[in-house]
């Protein structure tokens, strides 16, 4: 069998070399420890990690660690995490430690993944060769079911693809999900009456491991078309139970709050691709991965290889739709598409709902700007005869 190869940036503290810093990873997420063991028979040394390799790179170094493929337990995610991304992050020898990739073989990639993709969401809405356009619902909490359901129904007038909740909505008492989701999905079909087009409503079903596939069930008995769910707040194998469960029949949408605590740091933490690979392993349709000029930061390089863990070809795992979210408005999206392509996701809810002409309006402009880019032609001059992305220009500029 394939052994597992990870992938660290590092910077070795003062007293210790390149190398002995990459051989304290080596040891310590395999059979190891900081100092000699008698326990340590013979035959254990089979299951030892080894440095491939280690080169200089800006103020630290990269290394690629093997890791026996023996040590895993396939198919139990929580147990790769604490191999690959486990103990070597608190090293004392290690200054700073990032994971940056990890290339898993196939026998132990042993997941379903998406159960729709870019394709099967595609064909629930029916669009080709274009980006979908998504709005969040804000205020992101504090709505009631009836008011949710308002602002939905403006933004599929409007003509978005996609309505998802916030990442910190969930059941509270304000707005119940049973009641938003009936609210919700109510207020989608008098829509589609209108515009004769299907809207995916993704409800935030994130909750406690034991109960997340009873709220997903339960929000699907009550006609919800995509669930969301926070990954990291939640956990890998939350993802998994949801993608696997033969009831759940529905696209699903992953959040990635809290994701910065790891990904921010260009020297220490957990990078946005080994993040991406869990989440298409797990099962997730669409993940937010960030964007080249919102609110969030990041690194457009690197971005693009994110994106591209979804969507390259990979064990046969059907491709995740990126989803570029946090700070976009019409004005972002000539840039957001010329560097990331069209088989991507835009959402933007201060950039709809803070719109001067309201929700419907914003997302006419979100569309408008979109359209504008798949025709060639720039933003500014698009508004010359499209009110909504005028005013929306004038509000918020276009960069
Ligand atoms: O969950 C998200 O992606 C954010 O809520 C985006 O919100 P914004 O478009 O208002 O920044
Ligand atoms: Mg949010």
């Amino acid at each position: 069998m394939e052994d597992v190869i990870a992938h660290y940036y590092f910077r070795p503290d003062g007293r210790t070399t390149p190398q002995e810093a990459a051989q304290a990873i080596a040891e310590e997420e395999t059979t190891g420890t900081w100092t000699a063991l008698t326990t340590r028979q013979d035959y254990v040394r089979g299951l030892d990690g080894t440095v491939e390799s280690v080169e200089e790179s800006g103020r630290g170094y990269l290394t690629a660690i093997r890791y026996p493929y023996e040590i895993f337990e396939p198919g139990n995610v929580a147990q790769y995490l604490s191999v690959v991304a486990g103990n070597l992050f608190g090293l004392g020898r290690l200054e700073a430690v990032r994971l940056t990739d990890v290339d898993f073989p196939e026998s132990l990639a042993c997941f379903n993944g998406p159960n729709f993709g870019i394709e099967g969401v595609r064909r629930l809405l029916g669009t080709r060769n274009r980006p979908h356009v998504g709005t969040i619902i804000k205020p992101k909490v504090g709505l009631t079911p009836t008011d949710t359901a308002l602002v939905a129904y403006e933004a599929a007038s409007g003509g978005v693809d996609f309505i998802k909740d916030d990442e910190t909505l969930t059941n509270q008492a304000f707005c119940p999900m049973a009641d938003r989701v009936e609210a919700v999905m109510a207020r989608l079909d008098e829509a589609k009456d209108e515009t004769g087009r299907q809207v995916l409503y993704a409800v935030n079903i994130s909750d406690r491991a034991d109960k997340i596939v009873e709220r997903a069930e339960e929000a699907i008995e009550l006609g919800a078309n995509t669930l969301m769910v926070d990954v990291i707040t939640c956990g890998y194998s939350a993802l998994q139970a949801l993608a696997e469960e033969p009831g759940i029949s529905v696209p699903i949408h992953v959040h990635r709050t809290m994701h910065a605590a790891m990904t921010r740091n260009p020297e220490h933490g957990i990078a946005m691709r080994p993040i991406a690979r869990l989440v298409r392993m797990m099962g997730g349709d669409q993940l937010h991965t960030g964007t080249v000029s919102g609110k969030m930061g990041g690194n457009a390089e690197e971005l693009i290889l994110d994106n591209r863990a979804l969507t390259d070809p990979w064990y046969g795992f059907k491709p995740v739709f990126p989803v570029a979210s946090g700070g976009l408005h019409p004005g972002k999206i000539h840039a957001e598409l010329e560097t990331l392509g069209t088989e991507i996701v835009l959402q933007a809810g201060g950039g709809i709902h803070g719109h001067p002409d309201g929700t419907a309006a914003g997302a006419r402009a979100m569309c408008q700007a979109v359209d504008a880019f798949l025709e060639g032609v720039s933003a500014s001059e698009y508004a010359k005869d499209h009110v909504e992305l005028k005013h929306a220009l004038d509000l918020w500029g276009t960069s």
